[in-house]
Parts: C-alpha cells; structure tokens; sequence
C-alpha cells in the first residue's frame, strides 16, 4: 500500500461508474437527468434527460433527482463487476483528505492512484476492456482529472481526445453548457469542429458526485449530433444515495458499506 494512503478513513466505493443516458424530450431552457429505468455497473444506466431545445446558445443544466440517485446507487450495489480483483487495488489506492477544500467534505485524491503504476494501469485497462470494441470514435474527457484518465483510454481504443473545458481555456470557437453545482454554476466548454455529427462518444471523468457535471458533458456533445455511447468514472461518492448536498465521514461511509483505506 502506499504510504500515503496510510489513513483510516473509509471512501466512496470504486466502481469505475458507467452510465448511459439518453434525451428523451425538451422542456423550458434547463436539462435534467431523472428516473433511470436500468442500471448495473458496467452496464449502461438509462435516463431520461429533458433539456431545451438546440439554440446554439449555452444550455443550463440542474441536478438529478433524489430518486435517479437511489436507483443508480442501488443498481451498482448489484453489479458483478464489483468483483473484479483488480478494483480492491484501485481502490486502495487512492488517498481521502479530510476537509479539503473547505470543512466537512472528504476529497477522493486520485492523484495517489497515479503513483501505483499497476493500480493505474488496471484502471485505464477496465476502460479499455469495456469500450475497445464498441466503435467509438471520441473520448471526451471533463477537466481536470478527466484529462489523465481520458487520454490512454482514446489511445487504446483507437479513438481521439477531446477535451471538455472549464470557460475561457480553449483559444477557438465554442460551445458552452451552463450548469448547477450543489452551490452555484460553472460552465463547460468544448471547441466546435472537434466532434462532427454522427459520432460516437465515451465521456471520462473521475468521479460522479451529483451527475450536474456528466449531464452538461453529455448535452454539449448532444447538441452537436454526437451520440454519447456511455459515460464512466472511477469513482462513485456514496453520498449520490442520499440526494448529494452533504459530504460523508468517515463512519457514515463506514455505515454504508465504505471502503477503508489505510491501516488506521
Ligand atoms: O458530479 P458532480 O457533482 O458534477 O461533480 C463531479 C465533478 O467534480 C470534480 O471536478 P471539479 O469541479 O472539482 O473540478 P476539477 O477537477 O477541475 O478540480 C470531479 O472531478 C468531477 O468533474
Ligand atoms: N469529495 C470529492 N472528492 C474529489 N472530487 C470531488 N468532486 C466533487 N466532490 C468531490
């Protein structure tokens, strides 16, 4: 084990979360992800997504729905994949910091996972092992951790990068998804002409905590006529399962069947 995962706080489960979602119909100006009917990790989840109707124009999105959040959470919990030996590596390696970046919330700092190299390698390698045959032509990775673990994976499965940008990075024309964090917005960016129509996208992120962020990755590349084959991540925070908002400690997470880390 690394010694710098060498504490004895419980984090969120590591699924390597992957979800698909489809558009099903637009409404007002905002996009929202709800009631996914199927869900198993490493199998698509299905939700429906409402949103505004294609302008051109930056899109809003707001927060899934406590009820999108417990099927997604209870349809993981099911998942064989969980099994697999290479996921209690992976798992272990990465280090929780208490109170980072403000009070009360336990950080996931995948940047100890990219100092085991085999942990790592396992990581981007059950990416590969689910997407290398399924005729994907765009890797879109969500900045920041999105661009360390997109990049090998569109490597490996033949596909390019693209990366999908917080506002004001990326020199050419772009398109802009607005969208609601447990506290204010962001945006995202990505440059127009890097994906044409008709592709066919995996979006990468590191981590899933309300799906806000997912949600506008996947408009964005849906607004250009992209179709989003899954999105995935390597991690899940427990807290999805009760509506997002407050971060888990330690024993909450323990409570709810949380890894431990460490020793302690
Ligand atoms: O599911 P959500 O509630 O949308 O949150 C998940 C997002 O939050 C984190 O990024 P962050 O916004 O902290 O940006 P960073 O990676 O640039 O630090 C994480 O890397 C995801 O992108
Ligand atoms: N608890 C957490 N750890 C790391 N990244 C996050 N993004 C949102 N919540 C996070």
């Amino acid at each position: 084990m690394n010694a710098l995962t060498g504490n004895s706080l419980k984090i969120s489960r590591v699924n390597i979360v992957s979800k698909k979602f489809q558009r099903h119909s637009h409404s007002g100006n905002s996009v929202t992800l709800k009631s996914p009917n199927t869900s198993v990790n490493f199998q698509p989840i299905r939700a429906a997504i409402t949103g505004a109707a294609d302008s051109g124009e930056t899109h809003s999105t707001v927060l899934p729905t406590e009820s999108a959040r417990d099927q997604l959470r209870s349809d993981m919990a099911a998942s064989p994949d969980v099994k697999d030996g290479r996921i209690a590596g992976i798992s272990a390696a990465i280090r929780v910091i208490p109170d980072f970046p403000k009070p009360g919330i336990l950080f996931q700092d995948i940047t100890t996972l990219l100092l085991d190299p085999k942990a790592f390698k396992d990581t981007i390698d059950l990416f590969v092992e689910r997407y290398k045959d399924k005729n994907i032509s765009v890797v879109a990775g969500i900045e920041a951790r999105g661009f360390i673990f997109g990049p090998p994976i569109a490597l490996a499965i033949g596909a390019k990068f693209v990366p999908m940008r917080k506002p004001n990075k990326l020199p050419g024309e772009v398109i802009s998804e607005e969208y609601s964090l447990e506290y204010g917005t962001d945006k995202m960016e990505m440059h127009v002409g890097a994906v044409q129509a008709g592709e066919r996208a995996l979006v990468i992120d590191d981590l899933i905590a309300t799906g806000g962020t997912l949600c506008a990755a996947i408009s964005l590349l849906e607004r250009v006529g992209v179709h989003v084959v899954e999105c995935a991540c390597v991690i899940e925070l427990e807290y999805l399962k009760d509506g997002g908002g407050a971060a888990i400690r330690g024993e909450e997470s323990a409570a709810e069947g949380g890894r431990r880390v460490g020793t302690g």
